[in-house]
């Protein structure tokens, strides 16, 4: 068993009289990549930003090692579904811009490396606008890791990007983690994405949003096409929809 990294404990928040998180409770574990899923509008991202200190609950509590998230936090890094970059800027002077608010020094050979990693070396002179939405999303990872967090929490990363260039985002997260072993949490529509990616899914319904049910997704490291295509990941995946869903379909009309 992992010891916690985040927690969770008991979160509400409601917007005045609409209660969108009912009392979650759930840990993401030191060096675990964990997938919240769940149906539009259940309080996902309601749930994320609570978890990276920019929303403050209703009640509950957020723990970062044991500590109380009471506002945004160094150890925490943010990835969302736009890449949100600075058009004005090249692609380096939008890595370096969170150094430029928080006065850190940035890792130079860090950085290199990230960009390499993700396949982006020699486009840091590059204007956001001319760069695909993969290859920008990849320069937001870079962004963010460039700042050493010990969480990385992202709202539906890839969400916005076809369905090719997804899969190549999800095995660069995975190359990723187990190179850094970065503590993951992250948010997705997609059962495929959260099996592939994450060591548990927390499946979240609405609304309000509350756990209904986290499972386990034992497979080893590397994904490969081979352990995708098995008959234990149709089974996780249909055991995930069903819950989802609450049921099957009957083959009958309406
Ligand atoms: N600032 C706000 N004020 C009032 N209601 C809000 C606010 N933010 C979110 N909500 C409501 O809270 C509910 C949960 O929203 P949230 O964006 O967290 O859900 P979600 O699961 O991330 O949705 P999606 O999957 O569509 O992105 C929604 O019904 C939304 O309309």
């Amino acid at each position: 068993m992992r010891s916690a990294k985040l927690e969770i404990d008991g979160a509400v928040k409601a917007y005045g009289d609409f209660v969108a998180l009912s009392d979650c409770s759930f840990s993401v574990g030191r060096n675990e990549i964990v997938a919240i899923l769940g149906p539009s509008g259940c309080g996902k991202t309601t749930l994320l930003w609570s978890m990276a200190g920019l929303h403050e609950l209703t009640s509950g509590e957020i723990r970062l090692d044991g500590v109380p998230v009471t506002g945004p936090r160094p150890e925490i890094g943010l990835v969302f579904q736009e890449a949100n970059l600075l058009p004005w800027r090249d692609l380096d002077a939008n890595i370096h811009f969170p150094f430029e608010i928080t006065g850190k020094r940035p890792d130079h050979g860090l950085i290199a490396h990230l960009l390499d990693r993700v396949g982006l070396s020699g486009f840091e002179g590059a204007m956001p606008g001319t760069l695909s939405g993969g290859m920008q999303q990849r320069a937001a990872i870079v962004r963010a890791l460039a700042q050493e967090p010990q969480v990385l929490l992202m709202d539906e990363p890839f969400g916005a990007l076809d369905a090719f260039t997804r899969e190549e985002m999800n095995r660069l997260v995975e190359d990723i983690w187990m190179e850094a072993r970065t503590t993951i949490a992250f948010i997705t529509h997609s059962i495929e994405e959260a099996v592939f990616l994450a060591d548990r899914i927390v499946v979240l319904t609405g609304r309000p949003g509350r756990v209904s049910r986290i499972h386990e997704v034992d497979l080893p490291r590397p994904r490969t096409t081979e352990i995708m295509a098995s008959r234990e990941v149709f089974d996780l995946n249909a055991a995930i929809k069903a819950g989802i869903t609450g049921g099957h379909r009957s083959g009958k009309a309406a």
